[in-house]
């Protein structure tokens, strides 16, 4: 039987003395998609920092495959198979996008890069454009597309679609949906967009004062407007 991709066990966190997460257990299956939400300042942004290394942990444990992650720093965590998104956009401004896709994959060379384009044709179009000239949404594929070719087993995405267009947001689910139905990558999603979250995950967990507040399958939540209104004050889905 193959691990676990991803095993969080009593994890807790913060900054420095101030504790954000308490209690968080939770597991996503290979292919799984699940999408965390939470009102503003629930500790989405931390649990997602937290599990690639860049925060405080106070205890609990990660496991990545199987195997405990807890002791390692983020660098080492991303070359066991963790990808991560953040809400900033990591790109070089005075940088292509194609140098930019080369830093970022360090020496896997020109089938990856290809790749990339195969999958965002308008980085293709794009990709003698410094990073300064990209549209928002060229960067969020950008950044995106370099983590994804580094092959995670588990990409983590800090609120991807913020501040872009509909088609654009349309593009990158359909390309996050496509890496999670080839049973290989599984996938956290933190986005505001409840109704867009809901439609891609698969399972939902949500976050209030750093704790799980609710979790489960997304159908279900889908059928329970009044959690929905308590946990993330909107009357209807949007
Ligand atoms: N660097 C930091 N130092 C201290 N406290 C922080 C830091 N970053 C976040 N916090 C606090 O941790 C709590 C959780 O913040 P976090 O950004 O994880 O929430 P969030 O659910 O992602 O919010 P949002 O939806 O607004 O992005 C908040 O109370 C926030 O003020």
């Amino acid at each position: 039987m193959t691990a676990t991709p991803l095993e969080i066990s009593d994890l807790s966190a913060g900054y420095g003395p101030t504790r954000v997460l308490e209690n968080i257990s939770f597991a996503v299956p290979a292919g799984g998609r699940l999408a965390v939400l939470g009102r503003n300042g629930m500790g989405k942004t931390t649990l997602l920092a937290t599990i690639a290394g860049q925060t405080r942990r106070y205890g609990g444990t990660l496991r990545l495959g199987g195997r405990d992650i807890s002791p390692l720093d983020s660098a080492s965590r991303a070359r066991s198979g963790l990808g991560y998104v953040p809400q900033a956009r990591c790109i070089f401004a005075s940088l292509t996008v194609e140098e930019n896709l080369f830093v970022g994959l360090k020496n896997c060379g020109r089938p990856a890069i290809e790749e990339a384009y195969a999958m965002f044709p308008r980085l293709k179009e794009r990709r003698r454009n410094l990073g300064s000239q990209l549209s928002g949404g060229e960067q969020q594929m950008l950044t995106t597309a370099r983590t994804i070719l580094g092959r995670p087993t588990v990409l983590l995405l800090d609120e991807p679609l913020e501040g872009l267009a509909p088609v654009i947001c349309e593009e990158l689910m359909a390309v996050f949906l496509r890496l999670a139905a080839g049973g290989e990558m599984t996938i956290l999603l933190v986005e505001q967009r409840i109704q867009t979250a809901i439609d891609f995950a698969d399972h939902v967990v949500i976050l209030e004062r750093g704790r799980i507040a609710w979790s489960g399958a997304s159908a279900t939540l889908s059928e329970q407007p009044e959690v929905i209104e308590r946990l993330l004050g909107v009357g209807g889905l949007h």
